[in-house]
């Protein structure tokens, strides 16, 4: 089962429980980590668009988990420990459209190039592979709590007033300050996962690393936008289309 195959179950539940946000508590932060997130988030924005309560600032799509994988596969290729590295990974939480920027890890490494390809696959196929091997009986539960709470922590670090968090996230472009310069980048797409500084408002900058992405970046990153492209449109019509 893809991420995908879980939109006809998920698409509702999420429509629904957005719903009672918009309702009952419209000024709540939402963090959807329900796949697929590629368009449950779109179908967030949408619910909440409806009843005009939307504000980008206030809606995450939780990708954290593609950044802890990232960081712990390039320490299984360099040495070290997973803590050591810093991955920025953009685009979307499923298959090519995640897409690690192995250039810009901090501090910086060389990837061997024999390695390069079998290393982003692995990051963009990880949560596949456990899928797989738990054989119908869930996803990643464990690690995707992990990269839920390290996110809402963070969140609750930055509403509490400490400054400087920034955490990768899926969000609304147009929405966002910093959110047009990336919408540009990628071809117009109105959700896209970058590093979001965080504030007591919730999201207050989005950074955009694309145009420091190397050729091989940049190829992953076409793929990326095709696949993202469709995932939204399919998110947002399923709310319009009702
Ligand atoms: N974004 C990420 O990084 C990430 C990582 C792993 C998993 N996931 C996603 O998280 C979700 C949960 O994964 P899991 O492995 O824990 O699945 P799971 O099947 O183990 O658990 C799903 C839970 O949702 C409950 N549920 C079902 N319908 C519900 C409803 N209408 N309202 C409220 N709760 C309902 C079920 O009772 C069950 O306890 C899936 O969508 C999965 O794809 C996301
Ligand atoms: O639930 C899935 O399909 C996989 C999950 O998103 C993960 O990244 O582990």
């Amino acid at each position: 089962m893809t991420r995908d195959d879980l939109f006809k179950i998920n698409a509702g539940i999420v429509r629904d429980l957005v719903t009672g946000v918009a309702k009952f508590c419209p000024k709540a932060f939402v963090l959807v980590i329900s796949n697929p997130v590629n368009s449950t988030v779109p179908i967030a924005a949408e619910v909440l668009k409806s009843h005009n309560v939307f504000d980008a600032t206030r809606l995450f799509g939780v990708t954290s988990l593609d950044v802890v994988r990232a960081s712990t596969f390039v320490s299984e290729v360099v040495g070290g420990s997973p803590t050591d590295y810093k991955v920025p990974v953009v685009g979307g939480h499923s298959g090519e459209t995640i897409v690690p920027l192995l250039s810009q890890i901090t501090p910086s490494v060389e990837i061997p190039s024999d390695k390069l390809d079998a290393l982003v696959n692995r990051i963009q196929f990880g949560g596949d592979e456990v899928v797989k091997a738990k054989d119908g009986t869930g996803s990643a539960t464990l690690s995707m709590a992990y990269a839920g709470f390290k996110f809402a922590e963070s969140l609750l670090r930055a509403l509490g007033g400490e400054t400087g968090i920034v955490e990768p996230t899926y969000v609304y472009l147009p929405g966002v300050k910093g959110g047009e310069e990336v919408q540009k980048a990628v071809g117009g797409l109105e959700f896209f996962a970058v590093p979001v500084e965080l504030g007591p408002t919730g999201a207050v900058q989005a950074t955009n690393p694309l145009p420091q992405a190397n050729e091989y970046e940049q190829g992953l990153l076409e793929a990326a936008k095709k696949g993202l492209s469709v995932n939204i449109v399919k998110g947002v019509e399923f709310i319009s289309k009702l």
